[in-house]
């Protein structure tokens, strides 16, 4: 069995904070990814940008407007962010056992029109392979129009969820899945099931995200949905239940 999971910026990072991390999250993830890994499930993590990548890129403008001599800086310092962040998560899977590799996203993958252009899934496979477990992010990329762009993590996972034919995708939140309203509403409901016909709940964009946000999630994990991939999207706590598809309070998304 192939999962392909998005480890969200919500997850393990704090957005609001500026460089901080949730490291209680990112040990809870590397305990369940163990459990998972010793259980032969095959694992491909991507991780978000959170409060590393998204301030970093908003501050240089990566995902808009010309290339110039202060992007090209940016560009250097958001790829030095999202390294660092990746490292924080790769130590504490390697310290549980788990054969974590870091897999530099921006060295295998472009963007045309800041939209995924060419993407090596043939070297993510040979490490999988290799009862590997890779570790690729939202990253600071190449862009064959306009220079460089920010590719979102949210695109990677279901692409490969795609490519590699994987049994299921997995969007984890901070938030614990999709509500009907920002989940900080007292009247907010989680929805167990969301479609792409179906109404789009109400959200709440954070302006330190440059990649859309929830909605950007959404429409990405609808066209893994109709391509025949198994997601889900939902918090840590129920990510094994969201991996073998047993019931549990997270978000199932349908393909119509
Ligand atoms: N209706 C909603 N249901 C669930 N979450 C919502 C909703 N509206 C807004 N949100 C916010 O969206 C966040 C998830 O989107 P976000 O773009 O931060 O995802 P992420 O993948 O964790 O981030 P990153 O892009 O940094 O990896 C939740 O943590 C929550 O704060
Ligand atoms: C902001 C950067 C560098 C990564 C964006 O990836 P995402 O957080 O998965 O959307």
């Amino acid at each position: 069995m192939l999962a392909v999971i998005k480890l969200g910026g919500s997850v393990v990072t704090e957005k609001t904070r500026p460089y901080t991390l949730r490291e209680d999250n990112i040990n809870l993830f590397a305990d369940k990814t163990r459990q998972l890994y010793n259980e032969n499930i095959e694992v491909v993590i991507v991780h978000g940008g959170g409060s590393f990548g998204h301030p970093t890129a908003a501050k240089y403008s990566l995902g808009s407007s010309e290339f110039s001599r202060i992007k090209a800086y940016g560009f250097a310092e958001t790829r030095y962010w999202m390294s660092y962040l990746n490292l924080k998560i790769i130590e504490e899977l390697l310290s549980r056992g788990v054969p974590a590799i870091s897999v530099q996203t921006s060295a295998i993958a472009q963007t045309r029109n800041r939209q995924l252009h060419r993407f090596n899934t043939e070297v993510v496979n040979a490490f999988l392979e290799r009862m590997l477990v890779p570790v690729l992010y939202g990253d600071a990329v190449i862009d064959v129009t306009y220079g460089v762009a920010i590719l979102s993590g949210d695109d990677i996972a279901a692409y490969l969820a795609q490519e590699l034919r994987a049994d299921v995708l997995v969007y984890l939140i901070g938030s614990g899945g999709v509500y009907d309203r920002p989940p900080g509403r007292p009247d907010a409901r989680l929805l167990r099931e969301i479609r792409p016909s179906g109404a789009l709940p109400q959200t709440s964009e954070s302006a330190l995200d440059v990649t859309g946000g929830l909605r950007h999630k959404l429409s990405c994990a609808f066209s893994a949905a109709r391509s025949g991939v198994r997601v889900a999207i939902g918090g840590l706590t129920y990510l094994r239940e969201m991996v073998l598809g047993q019931d549990a309070p997270y978000t199932r998304v349908l393909p119509e």
